[in-house]
C-alpha cells in the first residue's frame, strides 16, 4: 500500500512476526546492490534497485523463499545498468513498479517525498534525495533502523553530479538534512560499492566520508574534479531505465537510435 504524507517516528518495533527477511545481493558488472525486504508475518517483499542480469537470480530467490513480491523500486533511473523491473513484472504480475514523480521515467506507481511504501507490516518512508538525479530517492525502513540511500550516499562517497540534472549543492543538502538527520545508529545500504563494503551507518558516514565532511564550498570543488569516466553501460542504460528496462517498450524511433549506438 502506498500512502500520502504520513509522519514517521523514529523506533526499532520488530514487525509483529518475527524478524525482518532481509536479502543484500550484488552485480559484479556495475558494482550493483540489489535489496530484497520481506515482512516475515505475511511474507510480502519489496526488491529495491533489481538488475535485469540479475532477474533469474532473483526470481528464484523470491520463489524459493515462498514471497509476494508486491512492489519493485527504483531509487532512481539508473545510468549504469539496466533495471530488472520490467522483467520481474512478467513474472510475477502483481509487482507494481514504484518511482519517484520527478524521474521521469514509467512507473505503475509514482512517489514522492513524505510517502509511505508498506509491504505487510514493514513502512518504508519516502525521502527525497535528489542531486545525483532529480528524482533519487531514499527509503527509510525506521522499525529496523535501516535507509537505503540509492547513489546519494555510498560508503565513504556519494553519486557522481556531472550529468542527469547532477548538482553537488543540492546532492550536499540532501545528505545532510535526509540522511544525516537520522538517528547514528542507522544503518545505510547503497545502491552501489567500488572497493568491497557492504553498508555503513550515519555515524561512521557523518564523521569519515571524505567529500561530506566538508563545507558545502570544498564538496563543491572535490565533485567538479572527480575525474571519472562516464558509466559503460549508459548509452544503453538511460533510455530503457526510463520504460522499466524493456525493449518493447521504446518507441520504434527510440529503438532505431539505440540499435545504431551497438
Ligand atoms: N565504472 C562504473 C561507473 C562508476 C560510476 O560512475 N558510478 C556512479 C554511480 S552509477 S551512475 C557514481 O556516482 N560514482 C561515484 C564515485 O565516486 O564512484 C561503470 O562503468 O558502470
Amino acid at each position: 500500500m502506498i500512502c500520502g504524507s504520513v509522519p514517521v517516528k523514529a523506533a526499532s518495533t520488530v514487525v509483529k512476526g518475527g524478524q525482518l527477511l532481509f536479502r543484500q545481493l550484488f552485480e559484479h558488472k556495475s558494482c550493483t546492490y540489489t535489496y530484497l525486504l520481506a515482512d516475515p508475518g505475511s511474507n510480502e517483499a519489496v526488491i529495491i534497485d533489481p538488475v535485469i542480469e540479475m532477474v533469474e537470480r532473483d526470481s528464484r530467490l523470491v520463489e524459493q523463499l515462498k514471497l509476494n513480491l508486491k512492489y519493485a523500486l527504483n531509487t532512481h533511473v539508473h545510468a549504469d545498468h539496466v533495471t530488472g523491473t520490467g522483467l520481474l513484472k512478467k513474472t510475477f504480475p502483481q509487482c507494481r513498479s514504484v518511482l519517484s514523480e520527478l524521474s521521469g521515467g514509467k512507473a505503475d506507481i509514482y512517489v514522492k517525498h513524505g510517502d509511505k511504501v508498506s509491504v505487510g507490516g514493514l513502512n518504508l518512508e519516502v525521502r527525497a534525495t535528489p542531486g545525483h538525479t532529480n528524482g533519487c530517492l531514499t527509503y527509510v525502513l525506521h522499525q529496523y533502523m535501516m535507509a537505503f540511500t540509492g547513489d546519494a550516499l555510498l560508503v565513504r562517497g556519494c553519486g557522481r553530479t556531472d550529468f542527469q540534472q547532477g548538482n553537488p549543492r543540492t546532492l550536499y543538502n540532501s545528505v545532510h538534512q535526509q540522511i544525516f538527520s537520522l538517528p547514528n545508529e542507522y544503518l545505510l545500504y547503497p545502491a552501489h560499492d567500488y572497493t568491497g563494503q557492504t553498508v555503513t551507518s550515519v555515524e561512521k558516514e557523518r564523521t569519515h566520508n571524505k567529500r561530506l565532511t566538508k563545507t558545502v564550498e570544498q564538496f563543491e570543488q572535490i565533485m567538479a574534479n572527480l575525474g571519472l569516466p562516464y558509466p559503460a553501460q549508459i548509452d544503453r542504460a538511460l533510455p530503457l531505465n526510463l520504460v522499466c528496462g524493456l525493449q518493447e517498450l521504446l518507441s520504434v524511433k527510440d529503438q532505431t537510435e539505440q540499435q545504431s549506438k551497438t
